[in-house]
């Protein structure tokens, strides 16, 4: 047989006692009739004791009553056949009679013992419980109400009952003999002492009484219908990716129940994990889904943790000192001592060196248990044995749990890397020898970051998600929205990996949205906020969101994000760039950026300052960090030299390829950071100190292809005009390597420490005479390349081989362990 609970949310609407009825029907049909225990319709528990506080106080209550009365009238009216209905009024009427009398006793007497309050709110099951039968008996033959004072014995401790379990699973088995044939509905929550005076059963009460249903008569299972599908991996509230779980032990089911939403109360199932009985967890709303089954053993699954359980508000003392070391005896004082006081103590950490103990508990009890720990330890305290107490507020646990952990190395190197990597510091941790569960001390400001970030680290089914904030929305701002939005689909289904804009910034405005900012219309939210752009700003706001896997995305060409990038590796976010001025800057800033990333275990990314999209910066990243040594780098770096080499031939005039040059993408905003070499400098001095120098710009020698005239044009207009008064001075350029077979070709070298940047004509047997369009080459001579280099090539500028090279960078971040 079955034992199948109804909770308040079950039996608190008509809607959800006409499901109640549906799922009642079908189990009808069984051979054996199931066992059903009500709650009170939902809410009407803390409508009584709140009645009954108020009658203490003598406030009025007749309006709470009339209204307690109405709800369940309601549902008899939509629920019962007229000619039924009579009955079921005369009895609920008695009840509330009954009700109403010892209100007004309290009232009179402005008393309430805790023997009346169970009395009180006993009425909430009752009358449950009544009008259930009544309208089940209208459906069904053979239905019968039971109270369950009648058959669950306690003792007459109020409020609280402990019950006789012998003599109540002997009452119980004695009832369900002398009525096979029917199928009993019983109130929960209540039960009754040896005078026969009401009592309850305290916390969970009617996941209890269905428990000891289900133990008495060796039920083949007991379902606990609530409004939540089940069990879940997190508080849905928190993490939105959170989802059932199918199974799990009881075990498991103890450490998972501190969630905030609380499905069962698992003490009270203790009666059936004693005979193994398994408990599902059932929908009333969606009684379609199958249920979480909370058994003795479960099938071996392919989860590494079940969930991830959290406590949003604790506080933790730390009590310190050299009076505690090798002394036996010492943590028992200690805990004795809070156990006494009724102090109840959440998680406990001791160092092997016995210099301290930290332990966490509620916060409305921290002054408490620093007061009495204070005059327990006076002695030591005075002797200096001990240190003052230190308290820490505002803080939260998170706990992985799961049997799966057992004997499983890593599981604690996951969950550590998930929290360090996201900036989250870990303030105690506790892990008991049984290995199902791993609990960690934060700040309750990292909370809601640490379980998704987690979640996300443990359940690699699940699409991981990267929370991104960019700078920029330009030439290569623009772009990138735009594949990412063309590829998001791709990238969850084949990577599990999406990608949400959450913060967006150019000069004018910026804008924000923790969900993602949709890329479709992100041009008019940006448009529409009400956020003036403001770096700091953006950055603060950036911090405050405090969100998982976060990354800042620098797609400006301007210096002024760069003064910021320290910052936000400091708030353990990696950063990826496009912008060279960064790393082309002074040496000093160069190294503060990598060996700050580095202490905060977070990525710089850039590979797309040499070379747009072409794989330099990681190649050469590869070779270093692999034990080669470069002995020599040649390359042609500016993608808009490149292509105005390609294509100044014959009758083309030079202004006009410059011109097509900037419109087609390959310039810097400002063309001149090109042709005066500046941008192919930046690049070179960035390999250079990546290949192991620690050089500065002045080290470069660079010679420009401008004449003076257009390098002293004080505006990108002016700079334009010189190109074709100029046009002279270009003209001889290309008219002397014409003449010869050869081509211009502005190349820079790096060798024996030295940078330098000239332009050279070349004939078709150099390695760079075939090149391109925008075409980048990079030839390494290493170590190990020595006798051929290591050549890579490529378009080397444009606004979609860059933001690719950006969005490449994106999905290499370390987000997963
Ligand atoms: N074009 C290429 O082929 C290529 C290749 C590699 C790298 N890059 C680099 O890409 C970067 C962007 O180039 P682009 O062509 O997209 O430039 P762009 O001028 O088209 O766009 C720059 C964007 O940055 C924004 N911006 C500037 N200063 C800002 C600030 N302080 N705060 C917020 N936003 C700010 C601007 O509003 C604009 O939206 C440059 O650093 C460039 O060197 C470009
Ligand atoms: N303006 C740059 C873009 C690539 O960094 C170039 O022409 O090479
Ligand atoms: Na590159």
């Amino acid at each position: 047989m079955k034992v199948l609970k109804f909770g308040g949310t079950s039996v608190g609407s008509i809607a959800s006692i006409q499901t109640l009825l549906n799922i009642l029907g079908d189990e009808f049909k069984n051979q054996e009739k199931p066992v059903i225990v009500l709650s009170a319709m939902g809410g009407v528990t803390n409508l009584l004791a709140s009645m009954a506080e108020d009658a203490a106080e003598g406030k009025e209550f007749t309006a709470a009553l009339a209204d307690l009365e109405k709800r369940h009238f309601d549902v008899v009216k939509s629920l019962l056949d007229v000619q039924n209905q009579n009955p079921a009024f005369t009895r609920l009427k008695i009840h509330f009679n009954q009700l109403e009398e010892l209100l007004q006793g309290v009232l009179t007497l402005r008393e309430l013992t805790p023997k009346t309050r169970d009395q009180i709110l006993s009425f909430g099951e009752r009358c449950s419980t009544i009008m259930v039968s009544k309208i089940a008996a209208q459906h069904f033959k053979d239905v019968l109400f039971v109270d369950a004072v009648e058959v669950i014995k306690t003792d007459s401790a109020f409020g609280n009952a402990k019950v006789n379990t012998e003599l109540s699973e002997m009452l119980i088995r004695n009832l369900y003999e002398a009525n096979k044939d029917k199928m009993l509905i019983v109130t929960g929550f209540i039960a009754g002492n040896d005078a026969g005076q009401t009592t309850t059963l305290g916390r969970g009460g009617s996941d209890y009484t269905a428990a000891i249903f289900g133990s008495a008569l060796n039920a083949k299972e007991i379902q606990i219908w609530t409004d939540v599908n089940g069990m879940m991996t997190a508080d849905p509230r928190m993490v939105k990716k959170a989802f059932s779980l199918t199974e799990l032990t009881y075990t498991e089911a103890m450490e998972l129940s501190y969630f905030g939403a609380k499905v069962i109360y698992p003490p009270t199932m203790i009666p059936a994990f004693l005979k193994k009985i398994p408990i599902v967890i059932k929908n009333t709303f969606e009684p379609e889904f199958e249920g979480t089954v909370i058994r003795h053993d479960c099938k071996a699954s392919s989860l590494p943790i079940k969930g991830i359980s959290s406590i949003n508000n604790i506080s933790i003392l730390n009590l310190e000192g050299s009076g505690m070391v090798g002394k036996s005896g010492f943590s028992g004082r200690l805990f004795s001592l809070l156990a006494r006081e009724q102090i109840n103590v959440i998680l406990i950490t001791q160092s092997s060196s016995e210099h301290s103990i930290t332990f966490a508990v509620q916060p409305q009890d921290t002054e408490r248990a620093k007061q009495v720990i204070e005059q327990e330890f006076e002695l030591e305290l005075a002797a200096k044995k001990l240190e003052h107490l230190v308290i820490e507020k505002n803080l939260a646990i998170l706990a992985i749990v799961g049997e799966n952990m057992k004997q499983t190395p890593g599981m604690s190197g996951k969950l550590f890397h998930a929290l360090g990597r996201n900036g989250v510091n870990v303030r105690a941790i506790a892990q008991g020898s049984s290995e199902y569960n791993i609990s960690v001390i934060i700040s309750a400001n990292d909370l809601s970051k640490a379980l998704n970030a987690v979640h996300d680290a443990f359940f690699v089914q699940l699409t991981k998600t990267l929370h991104a904030f960019c700078l920029g929305t330009g030439n290569i701002g623009k772009t990138l929205f735009n594949q990412l939005n063309a590829h998001s689909q791709y990238l969850k289904d084949n990577n599990g990996i999406q990608v949400k804009i959450a913060g967006i910034s150019n000069t004018r405005k910026m804008t924000f949205n923790s969900d993602g900012i949709s890329l479709d219309t992100w041009q008019d939210d940006l448009q529409a906020s009400p956020y003036e752009a403001d770096l700091q700003g953006f950055i603060s706001k950036m911090k405050e969101m405090n969100l998982p896997n976060c990354v800042f995305i620098d797609n400006t060409a301007s210096p002024v994000p760069i003064g910021f990038y320290e910052q936000v590796f400091k708030a353990n976010i990696s950063v990826i760039t496009c912008n060279k001025i960064g790393n082309s800057g002074s040496y000093q800033q160069y190294r503060t950026f990598k060996d700050t990333a580095r202490t905060h275990g977070v990525d710089f990314f850039y590979e797309t300052n040499v070379g747009a999209g072409l794989p330099i910066i990681n190649t050469l990243k590869n070779l270093m960090n692999s034990g080669d040594r470069v002995q020599r780098i040649e390359a042609i770096l500016s993608g808009t030299i490149s292509f105005i080499f390609n294509n100044f031939k014959g009758d083309a005039n030079f202004h006009d390829v410059v011109k097509e040059a900037q419109e087609k993408g390959y310039t810097e905003p400002d063309p001149r950071d090109d042709l005066s070499g500046k941008d192919f400098m930046r690049k070179m001095l960035i390999l250079a100190r990546d290949a192991g120098y620690a050089m500065e710009e002045a080290d470069v020698e660079i010679e420009s292809v401008l004449p003076q005239a257009s390098l002293e044009a004080k505006s990108v207009d002016d700079f334009y005009a010189t190109l074709k008064t100029e046009d002279a001075h270009f003209a001889k350029l290309k008219d002397l390597a014409e003449k010869d077979g050869k081509v211009l070709r502005y190349i820079g070298k790096l060798e024996n420490g030295k940078v330098t940047i000239n332009l050279q004509m070349v004939d078709e047997n150099h390695p760079f005479y075939m090149l391109s369009g925008s075409d980048n080459i990079i030839s390494f001579i290493t170590d190990r390349y020595k006798e051929r280099p290591l050549v890579v090539k490529g378009p080397g500028a444009g606004a979609e081989v860059t933001a690719a090279g950006v969005f490449a960078d994106l999905i290499n971040l370390g987000v997963a362990p």
